[in-house]
């Protein structure tokens, strides 16, 4: 699929929303289901017959989304926040640029499941980047996570309202420097994990070597971002 007009690309995105939250509840369901074997069997089949549905038309593993917007950085598919995405939590971010901040607010599902009842540590990790790396791309320092620290204070569960924030710190040259926490929502006070990340901005130059795959000009994640 080419490029779309603004107009479409707001008509497919509600779709490709859509199809995320259904993809979201069936992987839910799949990671949750206890029925008899023959309906495991049953929905194999099933399954099976969506992917060829959906494989109609596929982009090449490199390709943006027509939903996307490289030049923002808007990912539809994004395993944090793609409204699209099976894997994504998903979670919702509200940025406040002019203060380097960004709130992230998500549910962790099943899925993400680490310890019993636990979220994966791993994710949690993901998680913290997400606001990090958001953080300082909304105030204009897009750049690369080249150092990411996590600390881990108390086990996160799974299926209770988290906020992470994300706060950049300082900036140096292509380098900025950020913070975040991870708080359950009923219990702002207390740190249930914790990230400190350097961003590092590509040089144009280089930008243009990382994404020459993808076909498409994408200065999210330089300095001028
Ligand atoms: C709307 C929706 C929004 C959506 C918002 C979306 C948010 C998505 C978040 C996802 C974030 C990710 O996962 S990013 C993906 C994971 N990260 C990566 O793949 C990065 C892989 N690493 C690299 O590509 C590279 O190592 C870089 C880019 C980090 C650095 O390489 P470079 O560009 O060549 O930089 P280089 O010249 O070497 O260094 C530049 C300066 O940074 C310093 N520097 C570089 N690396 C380090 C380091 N590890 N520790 C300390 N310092 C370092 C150097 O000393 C130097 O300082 P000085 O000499 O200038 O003083």
């Amino acid at each position: 699929m080419g490029e779309l007009t603004p107009g479409e690309r707001e008509v497919r995105r509600g779709a490709v929303g859509e199809l995320g939250e259904a993809l979201r509840d069936l992987v839910d369901a799949a990671v949750r289901t206890e029925v008899p074997l023959d309906r495991l069997t049953e929905a194999t089949g099933a399954a099976r017959e969506l992917t060829a549905l959906l494989s109609a038309d596929l982009r090449e593993v490199h390709e943006i989304a027509s939903v996307d917007d490289p030049e923002t950085g808007e990912r539809w598919y994004s395993p944090v926040y793609g409204p699209g995405s099976p894997v994504a939590p998903p979670m919702v971010v509200e940025d406040f640029p002019d203060e380097g901040r960004c709130v992230g607010r998500v549910t962790v599902p099943k899925k993400l499941e680490g310890p019993p009842g636990l979220v994966h540590g791993g994710v949690v990790a993901t998680l913290l980047d997400h606001v990090l790396a958001r953080s300082a791309r909304g105030a204009g320092h897009g750049g690369l996570t080249a150092t990411l620290t996590v600390t881990y204070r108390r086990p996160v569960h799974l299926g209770v309202p988290l906020v992470v924030i994300g706060q950049l710190v300082s900036v140096e040259g292509r380098r900025a420097t950020a913070t975040a926490r991870l708080v359950a929502a009923d219990d702002p006070d207390t740190t249930l994990a914790e990230g400190e990340a350097l961003l590092v901005a590509l040089r144009a130059e280089r930008a243009s070597e990382v994404f020459a795959r993808t076909g498409r000009d994408v200065g999210a994640w330089t300095s001028r971002s």
